[in-house]
């Protein structure tokens, strides 16, 4: 089954480019993505401006297609965020639990025994102190201990200050290295909830996505530093099921349902005739994991599984877009079937038991969400009119994370997952490396295509994206140099220029063009006919001044003949001359 990505019947995305099969070859692809210097801006709305035009307010964002979409690509930089989860503790290797527990497809659910340790969905920042220490009981919640003791984790390695709340500060346990600090656009401690990171970090990219722009959110860090619970959510009855309550979604679930808000708003305001556009609105989801660089889709069982390839689209805008041939696309209309994907995709991916981590996932895990629209004007046809088409793509990736065999106590399967996990993960780090090298000219190679995790990425790093990354990491001075590391590649990552642009087909960009010329000349028109009325009023004035003028001295005159003919005709009368005789020439000369 070769399903080609997800595009309406009516219409393609207009490129001239050859498709292109990706084949893993180490360091070959000389094709990245366009970078430029970026600036600071977040993706995130001002602060007087609402968080979300789905938010609580029941405006409908106007149509926006003509402004953005003619914009040149925004040079923007990933935004990185660091989540510290709460203190953990690790239970000592034990060969039973090396049991291989991995590629088993639609496990039934298996009830965890641990409870959610009570986060509130939304908690103000702590003004004061914000230590990451938590009690031993909240400790052992974290972590199913069945019967075997806990190793301590050691100190709190983590302090975020009060009066720096974006910085991060991370001490050497054993005092050999000492102090260092790390700034980042925004740092959410072990009482912060995933609300927060959402609403911070993540909704201004799905606003942005809604215009047409691609956005990618990816958790990055060593295995049990929450990369899982940010992205799918706590799950208080088994790993495979959905978070119950809402509070206890992660960023994948919420971007659904902000996605399904947005559809909703505009529908129901189009449809109350409150706008002059009629959008129609399709999103697809597809779910593919990379496991020991295989690639595998999410949704669908194992004997369905087609070859999958990542390909070029030479339908996207850029004619370079990657899509993955054979991938299962599901069309996702509300909240329900949201979930279901999720779900599909939780019960099917490789997970296994480590002593770091009794759900670690052992694979690269990417939900992409594609949204199409088509805006017509409000009783145009299809026929009459194509309309404005935008394709933009979501990735929300889940990482797997890195691991030290002396800490996961990996052996047999588990060792091998580990290396190849570090692999990909040191392919992004390089990949990563050289976006952010300060030397690194436009034409310069990146390796991208070292790791189907890169190569699959490629546009969200350094490319047609906008990128957050979200750091994850544990605070337990045991993992000091984990942690360390995780926060240096968050630091490179910081560094990493993007230019995103809105993903609107060509004839759409050319008609919107040719739309915004034509009303700058009307304007221009209005203007200039509105200044006329003016023109003339002064024109007219200088004229009746100068008639006025001319006249008076016309009457002037007149009045001067006039004296000086009633004067002669007095002296003829008597027959005078001013001499005392009256002269034809007087005469004459008045006439
Ligand atoms: N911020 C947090 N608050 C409360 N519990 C957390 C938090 N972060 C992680 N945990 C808990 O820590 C454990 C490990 O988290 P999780 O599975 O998300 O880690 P991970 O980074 O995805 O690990 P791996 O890379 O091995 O898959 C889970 O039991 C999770 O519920």
């Amino acid at each position: 089954m070769n399903s080609r990505p997800p595009s309406a019947p009516s219409y393609r995305f207009t490129s001239s480019n050859a498709r292109e099969e990706y084949t893993a070859r180490p360091c070959i692809s000389s094709s990245p993505p366009p970078s430029a210097d970026g600036d600071n801006e977040k993706y995130a709305a001002p602060a007087a401006e609402p968080l979300s035009c789905i938010s609580s307010n029941n405006k409908v964002p106007s149509s926006d297609t003509s402004e953005d979409a003619l914009l040149p690509p925004a040079s923007q930089r990933i935004q990185v965020a660091v989540r510290v989860r709460p203190m953990p503790t690790y239970r000592p290797s034990h060969p039973s639990r090396q049991a291989s527990r991995c590629r088993t497809p639609l496990l039934p659910p298996t009830p965890l025994p641990f409870r959610r340790p009570s986060i509130p969905d939304t908690l103000p920042r702590t003004p004061s102190i914000r230590s990451l220490s938590v009690s031993s009981a909240q400790t052992n919640i974290l972590k199913p201990l069945r019967g075997v003791p806990p190793l301590p984790a050691g100190e709190n390695c983590i302090t975020i200050s009060p009066s720096a709340p974006d910085s991060i500060c991370i001490s050497d346990p054993t005092g050999r290295r000492g102090q260092k600090e790390f700034a980042f656009d925004a740092v959410f401690a072990e009482d912060d909830s995933t609300a927060q990171v959402y609403d911070q970090m993540v909704k201004g990219v799905v606003r942005k996505c809604l215009k047409g722009y691609n956005g990618c959110v990816f958790a990055y860090g060593q295995t049990a530093s929450g990369k899982t619970f940010t992205m799918e959510g706590y799950k208080p009855t088994s790993f495979d099921a959905p978070p119950t309550d809402p509070a206890d979604r992660g960023i994948i679930l919420r971007v659904a349902a902000d996605l399904v808000d947005h559809i909703q708003r505009v529908t129901a305001s189009e449809a109350r005739g409150e706008s002059e556009h009629v959008t129609l609105f399709s999103v697809k989801a597809s779910y593919v994991e990379i496991y020991q660089e295989t690639l595998t889709d999410l949704l669908c069982d194992k004997e369905a599984q087609a070859d999958l390839r990542i390909r070029m689209d030479p339908d996207s805008l850029s004619g370079k877009e990657l899509y993955i041939q054979g991938l299962t696309q599901r069309e996702v209309v509300d909240l329900e079937d949201y979930v279901r994907v999720v779900q599909a995709g939780a019960r099917r991916r490789t997970i296994g038991e480590t002593n770091m981590n009794d759900v670690s996932s052992r694979s690269h895990a990417v939900l992409t969400f594609t949204i199409e629209q088509i805006q017509r004007r409000r009783g145009v046809s299809e026929a009459d009119e194509l309309g404005t088409r935008k394709r933009s793509k979501i990735h929300l990736v889940d990482l797997a994370g890195s691991e030290r065999v002396t800490s996961t106590g990996a052996t047999g399967t588990r060792l091998k997952e580990g290396g190849s996990i570090n692999q990909s993960l040191l392919a992004l780090g390089n990949v990563i490396s050289a976006l952010s090298s300060q030397t690194r000219t436009p034409t310069q190679h990146v390796s991208y295509r070292d790791s189907k995790l890169t190569y699959l990425l490629s546009d969200s790093l350094g490319g047609n994206a906008l990128t957050v990354m979200i750091a994850c990491a544990t605070p337990a001075g045991s993992c000091y140099e984990e942690t360390m590391g995780t926060l240096r590649f968050a630091e490179r990552a910081k560094k990493v220029a993007l230019r995103a642009r809105v993903n609107i087909d060509l004839q759409s960009r050319r008609i919107l063009s040719l739309e915004s010329e034509i009303a700058h000349l009307r304007q221009l028109l209005a203007s200039s006919s509105r200044m006329l009325p003016q023109t003339q009023d002064a024109s007219t004035l200088t004229l009746v001044s100068d008639v006025t003028q001319r006249v008076s001295k016309w009457k002037a005159f007149r009045a001067s003949v006039s004296k000086r003919w009633k004067k002669l005709a007095w002296r003829a009368k008597r027959g005078l001359t001013k001499r005392g005789q009256i002269g034809v020439e007087d005469i004459t000369s008045v006439a």
